[in-house]
């Protein structure tokens, strides 16, 4: 069986890399995947375009500098970018189309599909490839992400992506998910899932993804990406290889990759730590990570403890901001 994969590092990497990404970094991580034949390579902020945001952190570079310089370089692969409605606009879109990116990928809350519709019109209309990120699948059942995935397939989505955004699902739980979207779409849209190692469960999470009919498996080399960073696609690609599953990447090259083009380019490896266990534990949105840190730091309260509240208040992508306000119930209740 036919696995397409994508690679996320100069997007979800951004994360962790505080969206300092360089022209220079971008030029050689495009240059070594496309050479390993990875098909597609997402380059945006790491919150999207528009992303760039007293919010969510300052790029170093434009985003649309990094997009060209990404489609400059690639020979082969095809170049994504990820829009949040509402962080970006339409017109970001356009943008990236002009600058050469040919997939446009829309992510919302798994509940939230509706907000989707204009934008994957749009696309489809541009003549753009589509792909629908359903975020924090953890959150929802089987049955329901798959009404929100029928909504996405509607309005022009050609691959609805269950995303464990929180790196919180296990197993039998991805393969519920990717099986109950597989059958509500049928031929009418292809099923992906995008998977974070917050529990140490990227890999074979994606296995599972892939036994259950996922046709499209996001990655990071090096695992670079937010929380404990993504499914490192230089191990899946081997455990591909392994399975019988053909993804067109060679796996020596893609190792080389990761050792010595990407890790150069990251601040230090992604960890399976404290704080990266607990959002997979307590169902945390991984980009909430480094904002944690920095709220913890700053009102000196444990980084831990604010993202295990983090889970039980529920929050979503968006809501960054109430870690202050968390860090701040826990720094009163320090005090009594
Ligand atoms: C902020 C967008 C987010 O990082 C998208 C994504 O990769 C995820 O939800 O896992
Ligand atoms: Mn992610």
């Amino acid at each position: 069986m036919q696995l397409r994969l994508t690679d996320t590092s100069l997007r979800d990497g951004s994360h962790h890399k505080r969206h300092q990404f360089t022209v220079d970094d971008v030029r050689s991580i495009v240059g070594a995947l496309d050479d390993a034949g990875v098909p597609v390579i997402e380059v945006t902020h790491g919150d999207g375009l528009g992303g760039s945001s007293f919010t969510y952190g300052f790029s170093h570079t434009p985003e649309q500098e990094l997009i060209k310089t990404a489609v400059a370089t690639t020979r082969r692969a095809k170049i994504a970018v990820l829009m949040l409605p509402g962080v970006g606009v339409k017109d970001d879109i356009l943008v990236s189309q002009d600058n050469g990116a040919s997939i446009v990928r829309i992510a919302t809350h798994c509940t939230e599909a509706d907000v989707s519709v204009q934008h994957f019109q749009l696309a489809r209309e541009r003549g753009l490839e589509t792909v629908g990120f359903l975020m924090m699948a953890h959150s929802q059942p089987p049955e329901a992400l798959a009404r929100q995935a029928r909504i996405m397939a509607d309005a022009g989505c050609q691959c609805v992506y269950v995303v464990d955004s929180a790196g919180a699902l296990v197993l039998e739980q991805v393969s519920d998910r990717v099986a109950a979207l597989v059958a509500e779409l049928g031929d009418d849209a292809q099923v992906g899932f995008h998977g974070h190692e917050n529990l140490g469960l990227s890999v074979a999470n994606s296995v599972a993804a892939a036994r259950a009919g996922a046709q499209q498996i996001d990655g990071s080399v090096r695992g670079f990406g937010a929380g404990a960073g993504n499914t490192p696609l230089e191990a899946f690609v081997g455990v591909c290889d392994k399975l019988g599953f053909e993804t067109g990447v060679d796996f020596f090259k893609i190792v080389d990759a990761a050792e010595d083009v990407v890790r150069p380019v990251m601040p230090e490896e992604c960890l399976l730590d404290r704080m990266a266990l607990m959002m997979g534990y307590a169902g945390v949105y991984s980009s909430f990570l480094k904002h944690a840190y920095t709220q913890a730091k700053r009102y000196g309260v444990s980084g831990a403890e604010l993202l295990v509240r983090a889970g039980e208040r529920k929050l979503v992508g968006g809501q960054e901001d109430q870690l202050i306000d968390i860090a701040l119930e826990l720094s009163r209740e320090e005090v009594r």
